[in-house]
């Protein structure tokens, strides 16, 4: 029998970020991709993000974090399933466990810290953004990553071009529009996601500045697709647009799912999300779901 059936996992969300959070501290058991895709086909346990909550390998973390796409990618990063899993750590009555007063999360991003803003609301500090192209990575060796030389469309009048790139541990892509919601961003963002400029493919997203303290993002998700929100993409889009001198260092991401509060901190060059978490129900995993998980 697989070693996750009948584990039992919490259905979660941030901002209607669909997350799935199963805890396997104390065990040696891990997560195969082919598993995660099978999870994620399950109608119940739909998911754009798995998190999988391992013991601690390092010393002063509270747990190490493993982030799976529903196509059954890995991911180093996900703001909005951090924030699922710092709930679930602190409050739930299977998973919560003593801690300080921020919980320290390592990840393949790197170290994260999460403290609660709220009995539903946590503040999760991303770590620092990575800005130089080999770090997004890019394919090509671009010097200047606020703009990027990429269109799509006819060459005279491209739909999309000249994006940022940013990398939160995971890779982003930031195109300036208008209006958002006027882009067929369902039809483009595969053609985007897996473009030979990003060799591990990228998140991409359409951002419009309505305030020096206000963007607004839609966000097609790398491994996952169109997400009602997309939390290292908000993150990812206040650092691009203050790198353009287009938003200040605070700002409301705006995305279909909800608001996000953004700092990207001056003093440590630290990026905080604030935003809230959402418990929607908690089951165990069926054996069925690995029947077929060839
Ligand atoms: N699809 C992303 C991972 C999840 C990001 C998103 N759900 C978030 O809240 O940051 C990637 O493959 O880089």
């Amino acid at each position: 029998m697989n070693s996750l059936a009948h584990r039992r996992y919490l259905k979660m969300n941030g901002l209607g970020n669909e997350i799935v959070v199963l805890d396997l501290r104390g065990t040696q058991l891990a997560v195969q991709p082919r598993e995660a895709r099978a999870i994620a086909a399950a109608a119940r346990s739909r998911f754009d993000q798995l998190m999988v909550i391992h013991d601690a390998d390092r010393p002063g973390a509270d747990a190490r974090v493993a982030i799976y796409n529903a196509d059954g990618s890995a991911s180093a990063a996900c703001g909005n399933g951090t924030r699922c899993v710092a709930w679930a750590m602190t409050h739930d009555p299977a998973m919560a466990r003593p801690h300080g007063e921020t919980l320290v999360l390592d990840t393949d991003a790197g170290r994260l810290t999460a403290a609660a803003a709220g009995e539903f609301a946590f503040t999760v500090d991303m770590g620092e953004p990575r800005l130089r192209w080999d770090e997004i990575p890019l394919a090509e060796p671009f010097q200047d990553t606020r703009r990027i030389e990429l269109q799509i469309g006819p060459i005279d009048a491209p739909i999309l071009h000249s994006p940022s790139a940013v990398s939160m541990g995971n890779p982003h892509a930031i195109f300036w529009v208008d209006d958002p919601d006027a882009i067929d961003l369902g039809r483009i963002g595969p053609l985007l996601e897996n473009h030979p400029l990003f060799p591990e493919r990228a998140n991409i997203s359409l951002a419009h500045v309505a305030a020096p303290d206000r963007i607004v993002l839609r966000v097609w998700e790398r491994g996952a697709g169109l997400t009602r929100a997309c939390g290292s993409a908000a993150c990812a889009a206040l650092v691009a647009a203050v790198r353009l001198r287009l938003a200040l260092r605070r700002a409301v991401v705006t995305l279909p799912g909800g608001d996000l509060e953004i700092e990207w901190r001056e003093s440590d060059n630290h990026v905080l999300m604030t935003g809230p978490v959402e418990l929607e129900h908690d089951g165990v995993l069926a054996p069925e779901l690995f029947a077929g998980a060839a």
